[in-house]
């Protein structure tokens, strides 16, 4: 009897928050590392059609990396980045279509809807949502020329909205069109959920990582820093202790909390319900950005 009345206290412990989140947008990044821990992400997608089904529009953007990097070297092309973004020419590109917007995007919901909620995956074959151009990034010796590589410039909002509004949970690759020539872009989808969340307004940019969020020493998981400013970000960054995928996941945080996106958090996707538990307790789990 206890055991049920805990179980009971659990319900209406959420209660406030499920209220406080009813149709309001949550933004979550699938990270790769994620992914590939299946158990991992069957917990996740459950969480994510819980929160749907008690009213909460969560959005899904996912990246794929080693996903993308396994099937390259399947095709004989060795992987190489560039300040953390994958140079991708022609043939990388049709991979990384192939994986990202083909399988991994179909298959996120396809397992949404085996748990039992309702899901739309929105690809070039369906329904494209991000738009984009090409990034050249500066380094002393001149721009460096990335191939196919994008950002964000528009985000097709109410195609997503109106989703949402069905009871669907929008499943979203880092990938782009330009409008102006044609071309898909490959994006890094840190920076692509970063332009989903400000183009919606969300409430909340969660990032499921296979860290307990940004430490201070990256191998040591007791130097988990609870809440991360710029100031502390920005020094972390120059000293090195921030460094590879952290650092343009950090960097666009940062840049969206300035505009309007109200609570960022990088949790470990790997520990059970760390969403539920990010989102309808008062534990903190994770790293806060804050301003
Ligand atoms: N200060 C730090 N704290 C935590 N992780 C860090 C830090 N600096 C670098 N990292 C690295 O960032 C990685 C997470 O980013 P990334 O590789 O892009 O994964 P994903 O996109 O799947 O979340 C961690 O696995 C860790 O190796
Ligand atoms: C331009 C660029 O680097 N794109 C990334 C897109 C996938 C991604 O970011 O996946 P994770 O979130 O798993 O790292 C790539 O090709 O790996």
């Amino acid at each position: 009897m206890e055991e049920a009345i805990q179980k009971a206290d659990v319900l209406i412990e959420a209660l406030g928050w499920i209220r406080r989140f009813r149709d309001k947008i949550t933004v979550i990044k699938l990270g790769g590392s994620v992914m590939e821990n299946p158990d991992a992400l069957r917990h996740v997608l459950i969480d994510i059609v819980f929160m749907e089904t008690v009213g909460m529009w969560p959005v899904v953007v996912h990246g794929g990396g080693a996903a993308i990097s396994r099937a390259m070297e399947a095709a004989k092309i060795e992987p190489r980045f560039i300040h953390g973004r994958r140079y991708t020419d022609d043939a990388t590109l049709k991979i990384v279509e192939e994986v990202l917007a083909g399988q991994i995007n179909e298959d996120i919901a396809q397992k949404i809807e085996e748990i039992g909620g309702r899901a739309m995956n929105l690809n070039f074959k369906t329904t494209n949502v991000l738009f984009g151009e090409k990034i050249q990034l500066d380094s002393p010796e001149g721009p460096l020329d990335l191939g196919n590589v994008g950002h964000v410039t528009r985000v097709d909002r109410t195609t997503i909205e109106n989703l949402c509004y069905a009871g669907q949970v929008p499943i979203i690759p880092s990938m782009a069109i330009d409008e102006a020539t044609g071309q898909k872009l490959n994006v890094n989808a840190d920076t692509a959920a970063n332009a989903v969340a400000e183009a919606l307004g969300a409430e909340k940019l969660v990032f499921l990582s296979d860290v307990n969020g940004v430490r201070t020493d990256k191998n040591d998981p007791s130097t988990l820093v609870h809440s991360l400013n710029g100031e502390k970000a920005r020094a972390m960054m120059t000293d090195g202790r921030i460094e590879s995928g952290m650092i343009p996941k950090v960097e666009a945080c940062l840049q969206t909390l300035d505009r309007g996106v109200k609570k960022i958090h990088i949790i470990d996707g790997r520990l059970r319900h760390s969403l539920l538990l990010e989102i309808y307790t008062n534990m903190g789990v994770g790293t806060e950005i804050v301003h």
